[in-house]
């Protein structure tokens, strides 16, 4: 097991080893896990080959960190600032019993400018297995008044051709669909298959979903603690040329999960605290729940 930091993309970052050879990359700006492969060298996140690093701009893929604001859905900015900030720092580290990395970002001037409170987030990613991740996030309300914020881990999933993949565990679920302006409609299909742009806001949702790759022989479980909500993307390939930093046709390449708290803001009272975390774990496809999804 070890953790070394390093520079990628001129950025600092942190490496994490698992002792099955399992790795993945934090960059310290944005609290960005960049890279997450299995042991056996398989890259399981999409990172755009046009994203862009540092200098205020989000990193197109990986898993960016939406907060204090997810989407548009406020006065805080688009998907917070938490995902393009370059205050973050690294506040521990540790290899036993797995390589972890713990990032922290206090507010200041500029933060309190864009969101008025007063704050400390804590964000670990925890490398827990030679085909498993886990990360969470803490937030930390350090001032004496209320603090609101609504928030997601907006993972974005390697797939060799979203065209084949079904996402398991949204049936039954009410959804806001951001493409109809936030229209509900509950989930009727088992299995969501992403055919052109789909974007999605399930409220409620269950904690465990999956992502199965008809051509794969196994499938990435999603298990979500303490996050209320959860969004499925895909810009699709009509609007993917609107998307600079994505390369062309890498749409097909990647699908969104993102455990999030969105249809009830999180509050905190002052001095109080909010955790949620998610992890991600390969898994044969003779365990999903259920015998339509086996190959
Ligand atoms: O281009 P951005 O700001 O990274 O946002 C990407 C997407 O993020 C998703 O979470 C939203 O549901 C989409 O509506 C949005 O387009």
């Amino acid at each position: 097991m070890s953790v070394s930091e390093g520079t990628q993309q001129g950025l600092p970052c942190v490496f994490l080893t698992h002792s099955s050879g399992a790795s993945a990359l934090v960059f310290v700006y944005a609290a960005h896990l960049a890279s997450w492969k299995t042991s056996d060298g398989v890259e399981q996140l999409f990172v755009s080959s046009g994203a862009e690093y540092g200098g205020g701009k989000a990193i197109r893929g990986g898993v960016p960190v939406c907060w204090p604001q997810f989407a548009d859905r406020g006065k805080y900015g688009k998907h917070g600032f938490a995902r393009n900030s370059d205050k973050w720092r690294v506040v521990r580290t540790s290899t036993e019993p797995y390589p972890c990395v713990v990032l922290g970002l206090t507010d200041d001037e500029a933060t309190r400018d864009a969101f008025p409170f007063p704050f400390e987030l804590r964000y670990s990613v925890t490398l827990d297995g030679p085909e498993s991740v886990s990360t969470s996030l803490t937030v930390i309300n350090t001032g004496d008044e209320p603090l609101e914020f609504t928030t997601a881990l907006h993972t974005y999933f390697r797939v060799p051709d979203v065209s084949n993949i079904q996402l398991l565990g949204l049936q039954g679920v009410t959804f806001e669909d951001s493409t109809k302006g936030g229209e509900k409609s509950v989930q009727e299909e088992e299995a969501l298959a992403i055919v052109g742009e789909v974007d999605r806001v399930y409220l409620d949702s269950p904690s465990e979903a999956f992502i199965l790759d008809k051509t794969g022989d196994k499938a990435i479980r999603i298990l979500k603690m303490g996050f209320a909500d959860a969004v499925v993307w895909n810009i699709g390939s009509e609007r993917a040329g609107g998307l600079k930093d994505l390369g062309a046709g890498e749409w097909k390449n990647y699908v969104c999960y993102e455990a999030a708290t969105i249809g009830k803001a999180a509050k905190l009272a002052p001095k109080g605290s909010w955790t949620a975390g998610q992890s991600f774990s390969k898994v044969p496809l003779s365990s999903l729940p259920k015998p339509s999804c086996s190959k």
